[in-house]
C-alpha cells in the first residue's frame, strides 16, 4: 500500500517525534498546537487527556485549513496526564513542583493516561484513551535531590521521565510503556491504519 496522505504530528514534544521514528514513521509536518491544559472543574484525569488531545488535533486542523493544506492530512495529537487517584499532577516547570510530584509518587501506585486523537483527511475524528499503571520504589530525599540536578523532570507530566533515570524506579508497570513516554505506539498506529493510513515502517538500510 502506498501513502499519498501525509502525516501531521500536532505536537512539539520531541519524545513523540522519536517514538514515531522508532516505529519507522516520519511525520511530514510537525505542528505544535498550543492549548490551555488547565483541567476543568471536577474533570477526571482520563477525560482531561482525551479532551486535550482532541483540542490539539482540532487546533492543528484549523491551521492547516487556513493554509488550504488539510485535504490529504492525517493529523495525530496526544496528551499525557499523570494521576494519583483523581488528582492530576502538573507538568513540572519548577523544581518545587517536581519535588511535590516525586514525594507523592514515592513508594506509591499511579496511572498515566494518554489521549490520542486522529483527524482523517475526510474530517473523521478518532479518539482513544490508553492507561498504564505503575508503581515506583520509595524515593529518599537524597535521590529526589539528585534527580532534580539531572533536569530530566522539566516539562514532564508528573515531574519524571521514564525513558531516563526514573526508569530505574519502576517496580511494576502494567500496560503500554510507550504510553508513559507520551505516545502509545500500538494504539496510535492502530487508529491511523484503521482509517487507511499506511503505517508500514519506512525502513532505512542502516537502521539499527
Ligand atoms: C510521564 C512522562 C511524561 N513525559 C512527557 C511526554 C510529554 O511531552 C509530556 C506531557 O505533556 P503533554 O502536554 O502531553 O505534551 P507536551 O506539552 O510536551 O507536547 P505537545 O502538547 O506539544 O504534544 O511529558 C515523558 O517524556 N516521560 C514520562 O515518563
Amino acid at each position: 500500500m502506498s501513502n499519498v496522505a501525509k502525516l501531521v504530528l500536532a505536537s512539539g514534544s520531541p519524545r513523540r517525534i522519536e517514538l514515531l521514528q522508532q516505529a519507522g514513521l516520519e511525520p511530514d509536518r510537525i505542528l505544535p498546537a498550543d492549548v490551555d491544559e488547565t483541567p476543568a472543574r471536577n474533570e477526571i484525569p482520563r477525560s482531561l487527556a482525551k479532551r486535550l488531545s482532541r483540542e490539539k488535533a482540532e487546533r492543528a486542523l484549523s491551521i492547516l485549513k487556513a493554509e488550504n493544506d488539510s485535504d490529504d492530512a492525517f493529523i495525530l495529537a496526544a496528551d499525557t496526564v499523570v494521576a494519583v487517584g483523581r488528582r492530576v499532577l502538573p507538568k513540572a516547570a519548577i523544581s518545587d513542583e517536581a519535588v511535590d510530584c516525586l514525594q507523592l509518587l514515592s513508594g506509591r501506585s499511579h496511572r498515566v493516561y494518554t489521549g490520542i486523537c486522529v483527524i482523517t483527511p475526510g474530517g473523521k475524528i478518532r479518539q482513544k484513551l490508553v492507561e498504564t499503571r505503575l508503581r515506583f520504589k520509595r524515593l529518599s530525599r537524597r535521590e529526589i535531590d539528585r534527580y532534580l540536578e539531572s533536569g530530566e523532570w522539566r516539562g514532564k507530566a508528573g515531574g519524571y521521565a521514564i525513558q531516563g533515570l526514573a526508569g530505574s524506579w519502576v517496580v511494576k508497570l502494567i500496560g503500554s510503556y510507550t504510553n508513559v513516554v507520551g505516545l502509545p505506539l500500538y494504539e496510535a498506529l492502530g487508529l491511523l491504519a484503521g482509517d487507511g493510513f499506511n503505517t508500514e515502517p519506512r525502513l532505512s538500510p542502516a537502521a539499527s
